[in-house]
């Protein structure tokens, strides 16, 4: 037996197992680094989180994602180029975290790493006939697993892919095994560039788990800071947004799309929710005018109504329920006053309440995917039906 697959072999029977979960989002502001110590799988899952930082992108990773990031008209050498180079950098990342907290390459099972998203073309999107769903994500894990020495998962969104999904919203998985509770409902919300969530029935019955994107978080207002408050990249405490009026013109022109029509579950990204998306939607209600304060109000309550919204289509299955937040969105609280405001009936908490830093999450939760992927395969997770198949994802890299 090769001596990686008798390693493989050995973690799989392991009762507790180390892994570092890694996400790099839509925002492009850094890379989510989260140390799990991850107790058992399946639904008995235990994480625990040891630390967790985010690596800040630098100015040149930025624009050179930017410049091919949800873009049909690239330079498909640059994208070979990146997809190494990111994988390289997000291994290097690594080692310095791991200088920090004082841990060893060795102490470690396995690195979970989503990769930085570069197109979302479900069906849906791309409308081309006969062309299934696709998703893009690069950084590839060989380079991680060469650079850190450590066995690296990749690559997670293709099988959901292949076994009739959309590639997203994956959260999903990891929020059934570890936030499931026999005592409540619950919403586990997240707010990054875009929003989705995943409902949670108190019967714990994976049947009854959905999930589904949902429309913008903060893609279009860090978009539209980044090009008229440069340098800023985002609305830090919705500081902008704050200083100006929502315009109701703009907002019915921006809530009025096919996406928010078409029934759950659904996904999207920046490939639909851009500058582009908000130009046309401003010369659709003759508010070119606007300042860029009201233009920002406006942003912001588009990003809440539409979750709001979801969540009230979706009210018959939910029943009562409890929401958890999680995502760079929780700190805008501009954002939460207005889907607060719009749901009095609900309690908001951010996942901070079941002991998980909200912006940890999405991390974790890959670390979640790594586990089941050498140690799990037990758990009927959902319903294919409702885009959740039931299949182990990821792929495997050995360091050599
Ligand atoms: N203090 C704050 N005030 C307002 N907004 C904030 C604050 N902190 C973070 N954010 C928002 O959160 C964003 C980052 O969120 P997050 O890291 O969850 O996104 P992501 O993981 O890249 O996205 P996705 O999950 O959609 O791919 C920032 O770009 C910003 O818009
Ligand atoms: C293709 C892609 O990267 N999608 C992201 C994005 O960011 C939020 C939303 O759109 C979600 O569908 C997904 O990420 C999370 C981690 C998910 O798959 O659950």
């Amino acid at each position: 037996m090769h001596r990686h697959i008798e390693t493989l072999q050995q973690l799989s029977s392991k009762t507790e197992r180390l892994i570092i979960g890694l996400m790099s989002g839509t925002s492009l502001d850094g890379l989510d680094v989260a140390l799990c110590k991850i107790h058992g799988d399946g639904l008995q899952s235990k994480v625990e989180l040891l630390e967790f930082t985010t690596v800040e992108y630098d100015d040149t990773y930025r624009r050179l994602i930017r410049d091919i990031f949800s873009k049909r008209d690239v330079d498909l050498q640059q994208v070979c180029l990146l997809n190494p180079w990111i994988g390289t950098l997000h291994g290097e990342m690594i080692l310095e975290c791991l200088k920090n907290w004082q841990c060893q390459p060795e102490d470690i099972d396995l690195i979970a790493s989503h990769g930085q998203t570069i197109f979302h073309a479900p069906q849906s999107l791309h409308g081309v006939a006969d062309m299934p769903n696709a998703t893009l994500q690069i950084g590839d894990g060989d380079h991680l697993a060469v650079k850190t020495g450590i066995i690296t998962i990749s690559d997670f969104r293709q099988k959901h892919i292949a076994a009739g999904g959309e590639g997203a919203p994956l959260a999903v998985y990891g929020d059934f095994l570890v936030f499931a509770d026999r005592t409540e409902n619950r919403v586990m919300l997240n707010m990054g560039g875009i929003a989705n969530f995943t409902f949670l029935p108190a019967s714990l019955d994976a049947q009854a788990v959905f999930s589904t994107d949902v429309g913008t978080g903060n893609t279009l207002m860090d978009a539209y800071v980044q090009k008229y408050f440069a340098p800023k990249t985002y609305d830090a405490d919705a500081a902008i947004a704050r200083a100006g009026q929502v315009n109701q013109a703009l907002l019915s022109a921006l809530k009025a799309h096919d996406f928010f029509v078409q029934g759950f579950p659904k996904t999207t990204g920046p490939e639909l929710f851009n500058l582009d998306y908000l130009a046309r939607a401003q010369t659709a209600s003759q508010t070119q005018q606007l300042s860029h304060e009201d233009v920002m109000a406006t942003l912001n309550r588009f990003s809440a109504d539409m979750i709001v919204d979801a969540l009230n289509r979706c009210a018959g299955a939910l029943g009562e329920y409890h929401l958890y937040g999680s995502g760079g969105g929780v700190h805008n609280p501009l954002l939460m006053d207005n889907i607060r405001s719009q749901l009095p009936q609900v309690s908001v908490h951010s996942t901070n309440d079941l002991g998980i830093n909200p912006d940890a999450k999405e991390a974790v939760l890959f670390a979640l995917l790594a586990n089941e992927c050498v140690a799990g395969g037990k758990a009927q997770f959902g319903n294919a039906r409702e885009g959740i198949p039931s299949v182990t994802m990821g792929k495997i890299s050995f360091p050599d």
